[in-house]
């Protein structure tokens, strides 16, 4: 479904991606765990064409996404929905028109189709009455919901989530889990989850990638990877200070 065949990434000096191997299984949740700074987000930023490598290959579907015109690419975009750090709402608009705004954009759709698919969209991330809210006016959780509603609204055969539960309490960040784990059941996308949170990201997905030094370390079943006897990839799951892993 989305494969990536030695792949390199540096900005300037730094290498980032050194020669990455990884795919992704086509209706699967998938997730990518791996030190600060490795270099998770530029990965999933490739997925979409967001970021060009410096040399290998990137398909989606088979396709190559490398070298498209940009209506082409445009085209393969519109296979993804995606959930970034910040949930990306547009602050001036309320939460009604942020997750109309994609169908406004992208479709010919009356106003009563639009306003019955945002409400069931809303609902369907378990969000009622707020429509008429303005987003600086929600919590974080209710904002990555939100974020959620609109990723889901054009029905995408992929979603990319980077990071969906960084900044929230315990408890928020375990109903945002069984929401993506929820919608996912219902909808059958292919999940690519960049996180931080183990192993409660291990209970949501089916796969797992750890990226380190600009490769996928390991990539396996959640159980193989929770009982990985890779040192590293021990280190990292347990988070002990000794180990492979140096501190900077
Ligand atoms: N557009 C860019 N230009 C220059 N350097 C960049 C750019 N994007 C990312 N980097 C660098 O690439 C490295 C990897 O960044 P990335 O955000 O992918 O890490 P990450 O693994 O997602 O980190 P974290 O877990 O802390 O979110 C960092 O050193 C970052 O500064």
């Amino acid at each position: 479904m989305i494969k990536l065949t030695n792949v390199h990434k540096s900005f300037g000096p730094q290498k980032v991606l050194d020669g990455l191997d990884l795919s992704i299984p086509a209706g699967q949740i998938t997730a990518i765990i791996g030190p600060s700074g490795e270099g998770k987000s530029v990965l999933i930023k490739h997925m979409i064409g967001l970021l060009k490598p410096d040399n290998g290959a990137i398909e989606v579907d088979g396709e190559s996404i490398l070298g498209l015109r940009r209506q082409h690419l445009n085209r393969v975009r519109e296979k993804f929905g995606m959930l970034f750090q910040g949930a990306a709402l547009f602050d001036s608009m309320n939460v009604f028109d942020n997750v109309a705004f994609p169908l406004r954009e992208k479709t010919k759709l009356s106003k009563d189709e639009i306003r019955a698919r945002v409400l069931s969209a809303l609902e369907d991330v378990g969000l009622k009455n707020v429509e008429r809210k303005f987003t600086d006016e929600l919590s974080g959780g209710m904002k990555k919901r939100v974020g959620l509603a609109r990723a889901l609204l054009l029905k995408p055969k992929i979603i990319l989530f980077d990071e969906p539960t960084t900044g929230l309490d315990p408890i928020i960040k375990r109903a945002i889990h069984q929401l993506i784990r929820d919608t996912h059941a219902k909808f059958g996308f292919t999940a690519v989850i960049v996180s931080h949170e183990i192993p409660a990201i291990f209970d949501i997905a089916q796969n797992v990638a750890m990226l380190y030094k600009g490769k996928i370390l390991q990539f396996g079943t959640t159980d193989e990877v929770r009982t990985s006897s890779h040192p590293v990839v021990r280190q990292f799951i347990s988070g002990d200070l000794d180990g492979p892993i140096q501190m900077v």
